[in-house]
């Protein structure tokens, strides 16, 4: 008590706080006064300090949000209704009206420019986003917006938005070919494939079997699911149970995702399995592209070779037989069964290999580039890496081949010779520069 006693008295700045002839009550107001005010302003500071100044969670969630929301207010609206009710108009007799996610992808351009050129309405979707040079994915949209195609710029996950898309557009068939990509980058980013191939393909799936009526929807799996399988060619009955990286998981994962909601809602879903797809507008990440731009840079290139000098070899597809695969498929779709979220009957379920049945060593794939750019390559042999690759590919394609007559028709060598053209004329000789 005593002790208390003497802080109280005891002035806190000595000598602007001075004990005159004034009450002693009088005095203890004022200094109560003036730590209220004091623990006021360390009050006011630390929450300044807090939500503005932190470098941690709150701030960053609250520039995201604002981000967002500045993202979606470019959605709506007059004028952007109208473009996209411009692109998902159909010319033709058929009507069909295709909703392509990845739009501004390789295969997506592709399949966009081949289905509003034979009439079909197509409206595209894509995210942008920089897992590759987003230049070539802005280029690929200004080809696309000379054809007439229109691509939203957006997420697959952002559900409010594919709901509007639906509300203005009745799509009879989604393409969905929006993705994460590639199968060593798993190791280094595996979010962003969860994201995409899982979140992003439910999210999507989602909504298609909410709106009325449903469309069909055909999309890209991926040579990858067969994994470690060792029985070639490879078939649609193959065992796909043993993935070699992340990529290939969310692909199969895909596939039986697939399977849920053909089963639940009655969505009529076909699933393509790619193999090693390549070709003008091709992805930079991919080898025979980073491989064309390393041999005219004089760089070397690392070619994998399996245990015991094994060859590693792919089923390189050329992008116009992949085109026709898609188209077939897209013909073939028969309609979904449910609406309004629930189904009616059971509804169409396929997977089909798109492959070109002739793998070629990748040492034959340097070899033909060498011959086409007229640069002889360094190549650095190196053992095949333990981070996705699996040795070979090989596709059996009687599938595809009697359910839409698919017959892939480019060998490797012509492939490869369109590819070279375009590069050439997009970069210029390795002087422009490929991210
Ligand atoms: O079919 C698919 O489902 C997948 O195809 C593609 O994967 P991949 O077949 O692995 O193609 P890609 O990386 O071009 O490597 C080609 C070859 O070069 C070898 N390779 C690769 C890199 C390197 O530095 N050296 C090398 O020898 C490598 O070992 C391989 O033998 C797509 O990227 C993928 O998204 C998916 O669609």
């Amino acid at each position: 008590m005593s002790q208390m006693k003497h802080i109280d008295n005891t002035p806190s700045t000595p000598g602007k706080f001075k004990i005159e002839k004034s009450p002693y009550n009088r005095l203890r107001l004022q200094f109560s006064l003036a730590k209220i005010i004091f623990w006021s302003l360390v009050f006011v500071g630390l929450i300044f300090v807090f939500f503005y100044r932190s470098p941690s969670s709150s701030s960053h969630v609250s520039s995201d949000l604002f981000r967002r929301s500045l993202r979606t207010s470019s959605y709506g609206g007059p004028a952007w209704e109208k473009k996209i009710k411009a692109s998902a108009k159909a010319r033709s007799s058929n009507g069909m009206c295709v909703l392509v996610t990845g739009a501004a992808g390789f295969v997506g351009t592709h399949v966009s420019a081949a289905l509003k050129r034979r009439g079909n309405g197509v409206l595209g979707l894509d995210n942008f986003n920089d897992y590759y040079d987003p230049s070539l994915k802005r280029a690929r949209q200004e080809l696309l917006e000379r054809s007439g195609v229109y691509i939203v710029e957006a997420d697959i996950n952002d559900a409010a938005l594919l709901k509007k898309l639906f509300e203005i557009v009745a799509f009879t068939h989604v393409m969905h070919l929006a993705a994460q990509a590639g199968v060593r980058y798993a190791m280094e980013n595996p979010s962003s494939y969860v994201h995409s191939n899982i979140a992003g393909l439910v999210n999507m799936l989602e909504v298609c079997k909410s709106v009325n009526p449903q469309p069909s929807i055909v999309w890209a799996s991926s040579s990858s699911v067969y994994g470690l399988n060792t029985k070639v060619p490879f078939s649609e009955r193959d065992r796909t149970d043993q993935p070699a990286s992340l990529y290939a998981a969310t692909k199969k994962a895909g596939e039986e995702i697939a399977h849920t909601y053909n089963h639940i809602y009655g969505l009529s879903i076909t699933g393509l399995r790619f193999f090693t797809v390549y070709g003008p507008w091709g992805r930079p990440d991919m080898a025979y592209f980073f491989f064309t731009r390393d041999i005219l840079k004089g760089k070397s290139i690392p070619i994998f070779e399996a245990a015991n000098h094994g060859t590693v070899a792919r089923d390189f597809t050329y992008i116009d037989d992949i085109v026709k695969g898609c188209l077939g498929a897209l013909d073939t779709a028969k309609k979904s069964t449910g609406s309004g979220g629930k189904k009616k009957g059971p509804a169409q379920l396929r997977v089909f290999n798109l492959g070109n049945t002739s793998p070629v060593p990748v040492s034959d794939l340097v070899s033909i580039l060498e011959k086409l750019l007229k640069v002889k390559a360094k190549r650095l042999i190196m053992k095949l890496p333990r981070n996705g690759d699996v040795q070979f590919t090989h596709a059996n394609i009687s599938l595809a081949q009697k359910e839409f007559g698919y017959k892939p028709t480019t060998d490797l060598q012509t492939g490869l010779k369109k590819f070279v053209r375009w590069y050439l004329s997009y970069y210029g000789n390795g002087k422009k520069s490929v991210q």
